[in-house]
């Protein structure tokens, strides 16, 4: 019988988009507004392609009026004809960045504009109708270009709920493809993601994109919920890097929708190309991939229990959600340590060729145990104890045998 997956959509959800969701990845946004980001023309080519080559479906790209030299990476990555991903600019609610940004050759557009009482008192200065009056003046414009066009609000969920509704409304008639909602300081929690995002969806028929800052360490969380509620697009960067801590990090997310829906992820994206892509974007701005990252960290498919190790070789479903070779990876038992047990060692001892009973098996392993308790073991130190005893065990045996003939 076909095992249901517990971890899959709830098949009674019908606005879920968990199993059709796209990306928006804005390494080259708000991945260049990360502290340690300098991104060269070459750099921005090369993440460019590399984010093509996974397959991610829209790359954004930062304003093309933010210098000249922004401006120009806008138009030469344009140029590239990448063979998967869309490419958008993220611009200010402002004619004068509109004009510079349909000029670049972009797919389309990604506009913004804070409506919470903070950004509209100290940030741009706008009251709710001057932010209408103005969004329906610039999306009108691109929309004349023939280019899409996304409206989004900063720093939604600190907005108020009817602001948001009248705006998204009124964006939604002038025909925008996509709004776009925003937990810009990272604070928003899955359940508040479900409720303003399915109440907001009652009222457009728009697509939504969703972006989540990492404050609070939510973001997946946050991602994944908005799918279920009904958006569609999520905004990621390579390793979560952004303003402050960052947003949803593209391979923890992969890692979440995997395990959610993993025909729709593996035919989609080139899971496997995932690693290089984090070295790339980590090299460039001089960070080492955290530990713990999903996939990619230095552990993330290690097991080193005597428990874990035991079950993971009979069937390594027992303590993997996710399958390393599905990213090119191999998954590693640490043997070399005083957690380890017989059943960890007897796959080593079979690994050197060597022969031993069970009895014989456990025996070293309490050994190897022992010594694990006086210092730290390195593989090394474990196959000599196990050379040692195996030697020790065949010459006992071979001197038994020299007395009985
Ligand atoms: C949450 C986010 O990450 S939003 C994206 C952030 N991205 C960026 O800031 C891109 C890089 N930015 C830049 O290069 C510059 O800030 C520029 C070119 C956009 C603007 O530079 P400046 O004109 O020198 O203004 P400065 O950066 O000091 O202040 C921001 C200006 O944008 C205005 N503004 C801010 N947000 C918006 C908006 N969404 N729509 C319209 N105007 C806005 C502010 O009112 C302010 O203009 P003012 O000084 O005339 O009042
Ligand atoms: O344009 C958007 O939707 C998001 C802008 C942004 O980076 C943020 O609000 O944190
Ligand atoms: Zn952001």
């Amino acid at each position: 019988m076909a095992q249901t997956n517990p971890y899959g959509p709830n098949p009674s959800d019908f606005l879920s988009n968990v199993s059709k969701f796209q990306i928006i990845d804005s390494t080259l946004r708000e991945g260049e507004q990360f502290a340690n980001a300098f991104f060269t023309l070459d750099m921005k080519l090369k993440i460019a392609k590399a984010l093509d080559e996974f397959g991610v479906d829209y790359i954004e790209l930062t304003s093309p009026v933010a210098s000249e030299q922004a401006r120009e990476e806008v138009e030469a990555i344009c140029k590239l004809g990448l063979k998967t991903s869309k490419i958008l600019t993220h611009i200010r609610c402002h004619m004068h960045d509109a004009k510079v940004a349909v000029e670049t050759g972009v797919d389309g557009v990604n506009i913004f504009i804070g409506t919470s009482s903070f950004l509209r008192q100290h940030s741009h200065g706008k009251d709710m109708s001057y932010i209408t009056k103005s969004a329906i003046e610039v999306i009108e414009f691109v929309k004349s270009k023939g280019v899409e066009v996304r409206f989004s609000t900063e720093d939604s969920f600190r907005s108020d709920i009817v602001d948001l509704l009248n705006i998204y409304s009124t964006v939604d008639k002038l025909g925008v493809n996509r709004i776009g909602i925003a937990d810009t300081v990272g604070g928003a929690n899955p359940r508040q993601v479900y409720e303003l995002i399915r109440t907001i969806k009652s009222v457009v028929s728009c697509d939504i994109e969703t972006h989540f800052h990492n404050d609070t360490g939510c973001a997946i969380a946050n991602a994944y919920t908005a799918l279920e509620a009904g958006a569609k697009y999520i905004d990621t960067c390579v390793l979560g890097i952004g303003e402050r801590n960052g947003i949803v990090p593209l391979g923890g997310f992969m890692a979440r929708m995997i395990v959610a829906d993993p025909d729709y992820v593996k035919s989609k994206y080139q899971l496997k190309k995932i690693r290089d892509l984090e070295n790339l974007v980590a090299d460039i701005v001089q960070v080492n991939i955290p530990f713990n990252n999903p996939i990619t960290g230095f552990c993330a498919f290690t097991h080193k229990a005597g428990i874990h190790a035991k079950a993971i070789l009979a069937n390594p479903s027992t303590y993997e959600i996710l399958n390393p070779e599905d990213f090119g990876l191999s998954r590693y038992i640490h043997f070399a340590n005083r957690l380890t047990g017989w059943n960890a060692i007897k796959s080593r001892v079979e690994q050197l060729n060597l022969k031993l009973s069970d009895d014989q098996i456990k025996e070293v392993t309490t050994k190897i145990k022992l010594m694990g308790d006086v210092r730290p073991l390195n593989i090394e130190d474990v196959d000599s104890i196990i050379k040692d005893y195996h030697a020790d065990v065949s010459e006992e045996h071979a001197n038994k045998r020299q007395k009985t003939n």
